[in-house]
């Protein structure tokens, strides 16, 4: 457990936000799949990318790590070889998703576990058609959760339409899709995150897209001999950027943050908001653009969060929901169900965190309403071991009257292990 404060004199300054979790994680896993060297500058070393480099490392793949650069030495997709113990996937439902789309097509048996959150957590969404295109995979409830095992080889394409926006899925079924015969395609209600999409064309592998359709065909090789920068975490630098909006006298910029436009809902919502926000250093630099943000006290209104905005936001509606407990008026999210299978019920977690320190915010069956502006008080919050829950509730208690204190705060490691250094800078910031 550790108590927080509230902030008197604003956050100010400038800080470096680690790299971003989905391309850390692809990263690897892609690097691993082809033949070659592949090196990656600003890696995550969040607990959920280093459940990665473990599970790569069991498959047979030397990842050697400097800091926060590594470079893995692949040796193609023949090269990954029989795991002699579990893969041990932590929290870290992409790690989950994606390797069991890449075991699917791979001739051998492994046994794939995570933690308690994992356990919990639907792979039927993956293991269902990956079964489809002839993988046998064997789960607790029909392959639908952890422990799960996977003998796979032999796939054959499959048309899949999913019936939610989620990258997880798509990623999983094109990376099976690669390994089969014939030409699969994902379909999906919404464009979820094209990082897949990006990377593997970054790997020499063709890739057709068309709308919410994206397609490959099987038996691509990946090709490596690449150097990968990682930009910084949207999704960390959301936690930050509220925080400059909603802590009066701030004003901070974070450096080199992820500008893909399947990332960029949470700015279109804070400029929505009335948010006070401007850009420089913008690189186009493919695969992935980036630029510094720069933030600063703003009056915000409440708005209306829903529909094909919402894969693009997804991680980011616990802090949303906190910005919201600080505009006038009310803020309504909707269309967001995946909330709920995330680490933790980000519905009921959300609202029960925000609601004990007198937030208005109510639960619906797909969202919440929020109703500004509170008054936040300091009280005993929880995690429940996921991080974005607990990095919401460490930004609550910067503007919370009295002391605030988190129980499980370890589980920010997850995605954002410098998390309270650069609270303490940005604090520091004017003094
Ligand atoms: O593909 C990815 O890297 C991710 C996709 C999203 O999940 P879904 O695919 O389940 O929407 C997101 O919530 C997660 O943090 C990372
Ligand atoms: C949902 C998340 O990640 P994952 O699905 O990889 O556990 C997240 O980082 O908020």
């Amino acid at each position: 457990m550790i108590k927080l404060s509230n902030v008197a004199s604003g956050l100010n300054g400038t800080i470096k936000i680690p790299g971003d979790k989905s391309i850390s994680h692809r990263s690897v896993m892609f690097g691993a799949m082809a033949k070659g060297k592949t090196t990656v500058e600003n890696f995550l070393l969040g607990e959920d990318c280093l459940s990665t480099i473990d599970c790569f490392t069991k498959l047979g793949v030397t990842i050697e790590k400097n800091g926060s650069n590594i470079t893995v030495y692949g040796n193609g997709l023949e090269g990954l070889t029989e795991p002699t113990d579990i893969l041990d996937v932590g929290n870290s439902g992409t790690t989950a998703r994606l390797i069991i789309g890449i075991l699917s097509g791979l001739p051998f048996h492994s046994v794939l576990i995570g933690d308690e959150s994992i356990a919990k957590r639907p792979m039927k969404r993956v293991t269902g058609p990956l079964k489809e295109m002839g993988a046998r995979i064997q789960g607790n409830q029909d392959g639908n959760f952890t422990p799960i095992s996977i003998q796979g080889g032999h796939l054959r394409a499959i048309d899949f339409v999913s019936p939610v926006a989620s990258a997880q899925v798509k990623s999983a079924i094109l990376l099976a899709g690669i390994q089969g015969i014939g030409t699969t395609t994902v379909k999906e209600p919404y464009k979820s995150r094209d990082h897949t999409e990006r990377m593997l064309r970054a790997f020499g592998v063709r890739v057709e897209e068309d709308e919410f359709t994206v397609s490959v065909q099987g038996g691509q090789e990946l090709k490596a001999n690449l150097h990968i920068i990682v930009p910084g975490d949207i999704s960390s630098a959301a936690f930050y950027l509220v925080a400059g909006a909603i802590v009066p006298n701030s004003k901070i910029t974070l450096e080199r943050v992820g500008l893909n436009p399947t990332r960029t809902g949470i700015l279109d919502v804070l400029k929505k908001m009335g948010a006070t926000m401007s850009f420089s250093n913008v690189e186009e630099e493919a695969p992935e653009p980036f630029a510094d943000i720069t933030i600063e006290t703003s009056t915000l209104n409440g708005t209306e969060v829903s529909g094909d905005i919402i894969p693009r936001l997804i991680d980011e509606i616990p802090i949303i929901a906190l910005m919201a407990t600080q505009a006038e008026g009310t803020t309504v999210i909707k269309d967001a169900e995946e909330l709920k299978v995330k680490e933790t019920n980000r519905i009921d977690t959300v609202v029960n965190e925000l609601r004990k320190m007198g937030a208005d915010i109510e639960a619906t069956d797909d969202g919440m309403v929020i109703k500004g502006k509170s008054m936040l008080t300091g009280t005993n919050l929880n995690s429940y071991g996921d991080h974005r829950i607990g990095m919401m509730g460490a930004i609550a208690s910067l503007i919370a009257n009295g002391e605030t204190s988190l129980e499980n705060a370890e589980a920010i490691n997850v995605s954002y292990p410098n998390f309270f250094e650069h609270m303490e800078e940005l604090k520091k910031g004017k003094e």
